[in-house]
């Protein structure tokens, strides 16, 4: 590690899912990998199996695509049996009413400002999903949800704000701890829930936050000093241009066709 690097957590959003694909809000609708993303997944493994990688615990959420995510990097890394913790904590943020919509077609009827706004900002909301949106139900009715998030807890929105209110508390009371016991953690979630946990740490302010797109299947590393402040911050373990495009290409799903 670097000098003055006390604690090591890689981060990799989840492979490319089959309604990322689509080019639909997700959120908290349980889609799968997409092909491609499987892909990812086991390109991310081989990346951290060629830096020589060894974790000692590993955090996800409740939602397939990072978890299926999660699994294919252990599997690849031969290192299925470290100890996995899921949270609703680190789900996706809740795309409330506009989830199952082409973010294409939304920028093309409601503007790509705010398309824009909707998705990067810090804390303007999307829309609330309504018990009539098609996939209410699904959603709140699915049985990883019985016992948590409570009824007053569970969103049927969520800002990049709100995201952070629910995410921050996991990531002190839970993660931060494993770091502080000398552990090596790997976190496999997703595009929102990250930025979050990466805007706390490089102290991003709200605007700077806009301009972050986390690519599909990437792993980043943090190296963090013993007062948890990043030595080493958001590097990515691909090469810069590939990393690049990714980042340019989840910027430009909001783009009207
Ligand atoms: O939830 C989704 O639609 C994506 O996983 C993240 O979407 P975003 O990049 O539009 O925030």
């Amino acid at each position: 590690m670097e000098a003055g690097a006390k604690y090591r957590v890689v981060m990799v959003r989840h492979g490319e899912s089959e309604w990322n694909e689509k080019n639909l809000f997700c959120g908290w609708y349980d889609a799968d990998l997409s092909a491609k993303g499987a892909e990812e997944a086991e390109q991310a493994a081989k990346t951290l199996a060629g830096s020589g990688y060894k974790f000692d615990v590993a955090f996800t959420s409740v939602l397939k695509r990072a978890n299926k995510t999660l699994e294919a990097i252990l599997k690849g890394l031969k290192q299925e049996n470290i100890p996995v913790n899921k949270s609703w904590r680190l789900n996706e943020r809740h795309y409330g009413g506009l989830t199952g919509l082409n973010k294409s077609e939304t920028a093309a009827k409601y503007g790509e400002a705010q398309v824009q706004i909707w998705r990067r900002s810090f804390d303007v909301p999307p829309p609330p999903m309504e018990e009539s949106n098609k996939y209410y139900k699904e959603i709140v009715e699915d049985p990883r949800y019985a016992k948590e998030p409570t009824k007053e807890e569970f969103p049927m929105f969520e800002s990049l704000k709100l995201t952070i209110a629910r995410t921050l508390p996991y990531w002190e009371g839970s993660i931060v701890p494993e770091l502080k016991a000398g552990k090596t953690v790997l976190i496999a979630a997703h595009g929102n829930s990250l930025r979050g946990i990466v805007k706390h740490l490089d102290a991003i302010s709200d605007d700077g936050i806009m301009s972050l797109n986390l690519p599909t299947g990437i792993p980043f590393e943090y190296q963090l000093d013993e007062n948890l402040k990043p030595v080493v911050s958001m590097k990515f373990l691909g090469d810069e241009e590939t990393v690049k495009k990714a980042m340019e290409a989840v910027a430009a799903q909001g783009k009207a066709k």
